[in-house]
């Protein structure tokens, strides 16, 4: 089965690396030069340097013809989430699968992923998206990894498990696209939280605090919006929570790590070099979250460090005087 990758940035990179061994693999990057970097030194440098690209993936700057290599296969859009709409827009109508990796809202529109897929490219027969616990360097390692495939259609998530289930990927499969697209976006929000709240040393305590309560924003806002509680409990939920809030190769808590130290947002971006979802689409989330009026009152929090509203001193000191409640999801 031939498999396209679209987008080579790390995570793109890395799933290419995992599956190419098994499948004709062809990786596009939208930049010609890097394309042609990483095509001569067998390694993306920029994106996930130390990993040498194994045979049987190729990279090209030709979106057509990555396109045209998977169009009877498994297309893979690993751009971030600002992405997802333009890439989905430029695919064939008669593509056989499509999964996502991207994890956020889309700034402009606040759509979740299957939500853009239904506005732009209601034509696109079979449309999922893979996420869960995942740090891209590991993966592309080769150490084991589960994570989950989801789509209203199970002949999707069936070819996803076909394509790219095996010794060092697990992969589940989920009828809860929506679950599945909430945990994964919310989740960088909140390890925003749980970088800011590890960078002032506020303790293991502390931190357990945040991954809970933050695991109830996120059931709160996925089930309004339609999702099934139990996914929260699954790896797209709970599972990638813990990852991103306590591992320290999530950039998402790295941004947290250094808010807590004074730095302003601008230059920690730039120095972060890759994308930061929860950065992205944390307005977001609250905007849409405010207008089911779902109370998130962590994701607020980080919402106003992030747009200097508040210093992250200030923000914990407004969480922790919050009224007592009894303990409601
Ligand atoms: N890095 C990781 O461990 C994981 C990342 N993800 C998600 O995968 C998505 C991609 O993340 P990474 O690969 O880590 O990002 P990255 O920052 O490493 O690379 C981003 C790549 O996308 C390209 N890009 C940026 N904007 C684009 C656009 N508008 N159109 C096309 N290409 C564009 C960049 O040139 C670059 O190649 C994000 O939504 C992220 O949340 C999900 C699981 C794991
Ligand atoms: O989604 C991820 C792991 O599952 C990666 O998280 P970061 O984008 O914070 O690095």
């Amino acid at each position: 089965m031939n498999v396209s990758v679209l987008g080579a940035g790390a995570w793109g990179t890395a799933l290419a690396v995992s599956v190419a061994p098994r499948h004709p693999t062809l990786l596009w990057a939208r930049d010609a030069a890097q394309a042609a970097t990483i095509a001569a030194s067998r390694e993306n440098g920029r994106y996930l340097p130390g990993i040498a690209l194994p045979d049987g993936l190729d990279v090209t700057a030709d979106f057509d013809a990555a396109v045209a290599h998977a169009r009877d296969g498994l297309i893979i859009v690993g751009t971030p989430m600002a992405g997802l709409q333009a890439t989905l827009e430029r695919l064939p109508a008669d593509c056989q699968g499509v999964l996502w990796l991207c994890k956020g809202f889309q700034g402009v529109t606040g759509r979740l992923g299957h939500e853009v897929a239904q506005a732009v490219r209601p034509d696109l027969a079979r449309v999922g998206i893979l996420s869960g616990p995942s740090f891209a360097l590991e993966v592309a390692r080769g150490q084991p990894a589960a994570l989950v495939a989801a789509s209203t259609d199970a002949s999707l998530t069936q070819l996803a498990i076909d394509v790219l289930h095996g010794e060092r990927l697990r992969i589940y499969a989920s009828e809860d696209p929506v679950g599945v697209e909430v945990g994964g976006a919310v989740k960088n929000v909140l390890a925003i939280a749980t970088g800011i709240a590890d960078g002032m040393q506020l303790g293991l305590n502390a931190r357990a605090a945040l991954i809970t309560r933050g695991l109830a924003e996120i059931t709160r806002l996925g089930l309004a919006l339609g999702a099934r509680a139990e996914t929260f409990m699954g790896l797209s939920g709970l599972g990638d929570l813990v990852l991103t809030a306590t591992g320290d190769l999530s950039r998402n808590r790295k941004v947290g790590l250094l808010l807590a130290q004074g730095l302003p947002l601008p230059r920690i971006l730039q120095e972060l070099g890759h994308v930061a979802e929860g950065v992205a689409c944390a307005a977001t989330v609250l905007q849409r979250a405010k207008a089911l009026a779902v109370p998130m009152p962590i994701t607020e929090a980080v919402v106003d460090v992030l747009e200097a509203r508040i210093t992250p001193q200030q923000a914990i000191r407004a969480l922790m005087s919050r009224e007592a409640q009894r303990e409601v999801w």
